[in-house]
């Protein structure tokens, strides 16, 4: 049997609200295989960003351990876990320095998870390189390269911070509705391309998303989270058996 990638076991999350303890994450147990490709759907406030946070350490769990390759990294800081965990948020303000241009932002990001220093020399030779990546998906970056960031676009800007993550190849890549604030082309042209890297990369990857068509279309397993919980987790053939349908019923009945 293949070893999980990444193992949940018994994570909690709980949290003091009006002196009141509230499970936002309870008792999660999850296995993620090496090349999974899942999307992950739930209501607002079902602990989607929360289940994000446990795993690239931003936030401690109050119980349970996470384990990476077999290895416990439950304790692990944020900064430790960046050399094997790589996450795109949904704002694009959030995935790149803005001050500093594309091409500057890609090298730093090949040193991720190490200690980055940016000579001007070294951005010089690894140009032909990042251009070659940045060409991928065209949308025009490659053509930006001395823009600083917060000159993009926000496709562009979310293109690059995908591209960013995926640099220096993740253990686990973790996108967290990284096409939400895109209009519907961009978004579309993005996932697209997104699964495609995916695919030709054999990353494994874990991603939010409220899109129902991309979360039934993309993947090879979806799971669905309700109340801090995994109410649905659906290998290939069980994922290709849903309809929109049922993924709507489901929506309205959690939130009934
Ligand atoms: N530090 C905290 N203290 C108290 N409650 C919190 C804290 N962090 C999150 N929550 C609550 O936990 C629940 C889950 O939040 P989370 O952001 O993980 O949901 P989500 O599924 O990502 O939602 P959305 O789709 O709206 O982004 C929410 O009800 C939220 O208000």
């Amino acid at each position: 049997m293949t070893q999980a990638m990444l193992q949940l076991n018994d994570v909690t999350v709980t949290v003091t609200n009006g002196g009141q303890s509230l499970n936002i994450l309870n008792h999660i147990n999850l296995n993620v295989n090496p090349g999974d490709f899942i999307t992950i759907l739930g209501t607002n406030g079902a602990g989607k960003s929360t289940l994000f946070n446990v795993i690239s350490g931003n936030l401690t769990p109050t119980a349970g351990q996470i384990l990476l390759d077999g290895k416990d990294i439950t304790k692990f800081s944020e900064e430790k876990r960046a050399r094997y965990i790589s996450r795109v948020f949904q704002d694009p303000k959030l995935g790149t320095a803005p001050r500093m241009t594309v091409g500057e932002n890609m090298l730093l990001a090949e040193k991720r998870g190490q200690r980055r220093t940016l000579g001007l020399r070294h951005l010089r030779q690894k140009k032909p390189q990042l251009l070659k990546e940045l060409g991928l998906f065209d949308n025009g970056l490659a053509d930006r390269f001395d823009t600083p960031t917060g000159d993009l676009s926000g496709g562009q800007r979310q293109a690059l911070s995908l591209m960013m993550a995926i640099s220096a190849k993740p253990e686990l890549l973790l996108l967290d509705e990284h096409t939400a604030a895109l209009d519907p082309k961009t978004s579309n042209q993005l996932m697209a391309f997104t699964h495609q890297i995916i695919s030709e990369r054999n990353l494994t990857c874990l991603m939010i998303t409220h899109h129902l068509d991309d979360a039934l279309k993309y993947g090879n397993r979806l799971i669905v989270l309700n109340d801090g919980a995994i109410e649905g987790d659906y290998d290939t053939a069980a994922k290709a058996a849903l309809s929109k349908d049922d993924m709507l019923q489901f929506f309205d009945s959690a939130i009934a």
